[in-house]
């Protein structure tokens, strides 16, 4: 349950005096989402997303995420837009926390991912890297290579307790990474945690992509990497399902083609997404406070993983060629 903060009736109703967007009718706790307090704003003017930012979102890159999700939906991708109050600013404070109002997204998130969705999420995600190239803002990725050293060393120690064998597995890997991590490939603004619960479909429509609060610049192709992983494995996490890769490959090319190297650099960003989650997760399980309400995620999903694109030898692996 992602509700860390909870709003009193009074609370909101002195937030939303700053907007215009009616009386509030109700407001109700979302029990999905791991980061932050979710709610569901009920007001005469119709239902909007009320999120109150928790410790891991630095206030500083919050501009970055709510600048995004605007430039997007001008720009004509389907995501929330921040509400502005009479102020002109859709960033504000409620219980101490930063808060924001942002619009509502109609449709589900797939909980079966059949290999339509891929096709779907593929064009999708590149006419997101498009516009996002104008975007004008800037924030480094901070869970690139250098942020996985950091969880290695936070994590290396207990990682046993989780799946024997694991510290070496992660220690070697992110060697291998950091010798062998591409430099030159095209850069630009990710969502950077394109899983199945930020996207949402109406019948087999894809209605809208939401959660911003890892966007980053970083390579394209890592994205199409984070997305072969979230997408197109079995739910055994070792069988990889190349037709499902295969449908994201190309419809994300029939909107923006990928250049040679990008997809020659398909297998070490692969292992490098699979190794990303793999410590977030690890560090979560291994930091998860007792009666916390979130239920980390396993970390061993990741491992099998990079297992299996440790073995891969070239892009033809994901369904190409
Ligand atoms: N704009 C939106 N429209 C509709 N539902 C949303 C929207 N934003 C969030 N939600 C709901 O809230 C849940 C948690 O949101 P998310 O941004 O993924 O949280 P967190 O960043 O805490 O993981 C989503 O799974 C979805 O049910
Ligand atoms: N997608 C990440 C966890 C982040 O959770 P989200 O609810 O913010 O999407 C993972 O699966 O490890």
């Amino acid at each position: 349950m992602a509700v860390y903060t909870e709003v009193s009736d009074e609370e909101l109703q002195a937030f939303l005096r700053e907007y215009e967007i009616g009386e509030m009718l109700s407001l109700k706790g979302i029990a999905e989402g791991v980061e932050n307090s979710n709610y569901v704003l009920h007001t005469a003017s119709g239902y909007y997303i009320l999120t109150l930012y928790e410790k891991r979102v630095d206030p500083a890159d919050l501009p970055f995420f709510l600048g995004l999700m605007e430039h997007l939906a001008e720009a004509g991708i389907s995501c929330p837009v921040p509400i502005k109050g009479r102020d002109g600013s859709a960033l504000r404070e409620l219980c101490g926390r930063p808060a924001a109002i942002i619009s509502f997204l109609d449709g589900l998130w797939p909980k079966r991912i059949h290999p339509w969705h891929c096709q779907r999420l593929g064009a999708a995600l590149a006419e997101l890297h498009l516009a996002g190239e104008s975007f004008q803002i800037r924030r480094d990725n901070a869970l690139s290579l250098d942020g996985w050293r950091g969880l290695v060393d936070t994590c290396e120690g207990r990682a046993d307790e989780i799946e024997p064998g694991l510290a070496g597995l992660i220690r070697q890997e992110l060697n291998f990474l950091e010798a062998n991590w591409p430099s030159d490939l095209p850069e630009g603004v990710i969502h950077a945690d394109l899983f199945p619960d930020n996207v949402f479909f109406v019948g087999e429509r894809l209605s809208g992509v939401i959660d911003f609060y890892f966007a980053c610049n970083d390579f394209l192709a890592y994205e199409i990497a984070v997305c072969l992983n979230a997408w197109c494995f079995e739910s055994d996490a070792s069988t990889f399902n190349a037709t499902k890769a295969r449908m994201l490959l190309q419809s994300y090319q029939s909107v923006r083609p990928l250049s040679e190297a990008e997809l020659a650099a398909l297998p070490i960003l692969a292992r490098g997404s699979a190794l990303r989650f793999l410590l977030t997760r690890l560090y979560d399980i291994l930091n998860h406070p007792p009666g916390a309400y979130v239920t980390p995620k396993d970390p061993r999903e990741y491992c099998r993983k990079l297992r299996f694109h440790q073995l891969v030898k070239g892009p033809g692996a994901y369904g190409l060629g």
